[in-house]
């Protein structure tokens, strides 16, 4: 039986579908299939007729977001409420996707499941607003949330770092967020074993997990990292210096949270999701790249 992935055409949703060809994962990407509509939800879930539906998509600027709260709103909470009601109508499980920026960082330790969330931005509200419709809505679902993610595919922080370097800017990252960078591999990993074991017949322990990445950094430590991987896999000449500057720097629309590391403790014991290491999936991230160009 299917896997059904919305947002195909995202990051995650790419690497779905790369990964879970041979589990018979069909992706349909926004045009062809947008979540914020629950007629076309209903529709296209009921003529797939998926034991599990991965979804993959969201709005994800979360600069943009603050000036559109409705387009947020339309996809990371009513989208999740379509695709629940639309799941439960078919039989189908629900496999979604949340973020670190639920929380406010103020806690300054990893954020456990039994945290409570609280948003700072509008992104982060209207993930946590999707995400806590769906166990009234629908039981068998499982939320992972995740954190700081980067793929080979579509625009992230590992990309916008390298075309800045590329364009010989100088770098400046701040020093004051810390969190743990997650590759769209792994995260699609993690995914499709879920998906095989649902489809496998076995009753999961739903709800919400968090799947973090490691070791823990900061978006500084992160570029000067992906610097030097990038020299070393021969796509930069040289490693450039990253300025190390605080949030105050940089000024944006949304306040992200200074501290967003996510425990993930429970979703190893209870569902055997091991954290992966940020730096083996950059390596392939920018060995991808090199191979293409
Ligand atoms: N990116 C990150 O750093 C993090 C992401 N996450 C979560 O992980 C999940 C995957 O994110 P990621 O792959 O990185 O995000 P991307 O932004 O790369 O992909 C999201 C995809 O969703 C699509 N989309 C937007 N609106 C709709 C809609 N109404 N209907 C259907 N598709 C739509 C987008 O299409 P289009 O481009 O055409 O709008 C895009 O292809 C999301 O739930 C996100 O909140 C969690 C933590 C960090
Ligand atoms: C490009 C750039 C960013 N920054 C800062 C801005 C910000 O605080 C931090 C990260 O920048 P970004 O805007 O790329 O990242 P941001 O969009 O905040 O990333 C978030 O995306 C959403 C979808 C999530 O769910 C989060 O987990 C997280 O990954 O780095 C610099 O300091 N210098 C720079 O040159």
């Amino acid at each position: 039986m299917t896997i059904l992935v919305a947002g195909a055409g995202g990051q995650l949703g790419r690497e779905l579908v790369l990964r879970g060809a041979a589990l018979g994962v069909v992706g349909l990407d926004h045009g062809q299939w947008d979540v914020s509509d629950p007629v076309a939800t209903a529709r296209i879930v009921a003529e797939y007729r998926p034991r599990v539906v991965i979804n993959a998509a969201a709005h994800t600027a979360v600069d943009k977001a603050e000036g559109e709260p409705e387009r947020a709103l339309a996809v990371n909470r009513d989208g999740v409420r379509h695709l629940a009601l639309a799941c439960a109508a078919q039989g189908a499980a629900l496999l979604h996707l949340s973020t670190c920026y639920v929380f406010d960082g103020a806690k300054g330790t990893p954020y456990t499941e039994d945290d409570t969330p609280h948003p700072l931005n509008v992104y982060g509200r209207s993930k946590w607003e999707g995400e806590r419709l769906l166990p009234a809505l629908l039981p068998r679902h499982l939320t992972l949330r995740v954190s700081w993610v980067f793929g080979a595919h579509g625009g992230n922080f590992v990309r916008t770092m390298l075309r800045l370097a590329g364009e010989g800017r100088p770098l400046r990252v701040v020093a004051d967020q810390t969190g743990t960078p997650t590759h769209a591999g792994d995260i699609a990993r993690a995914l499709l074993h879920l998906a095989r074991r649902i489809q496998g017949g076995e009753e999961l322990p739903w709800g919400t997990y968090h799947y973090p990445g490691g070791p823990v950094t900061t978006w500084h430590g992160f570029a000067q990292a992906i610097m030097a991987q990038a020299r070393d896999t021969g796509l930069l000449d040289t490693a450039p210096p990253v300025a190390a500057i605080g949030s105050g720097d940089y000024p944006a629309a949304a306040r992200r949270p200074r501290y967003s590391v996510l425990d993930g403790t429970r979703g190893r014991e209870v569902l055997g999701l091991e954290p992966a290491d940020w730096r083996a999936g950059l390596q392939e991230v920018l060995s991808a790249w090199k191979d293409a160009a």
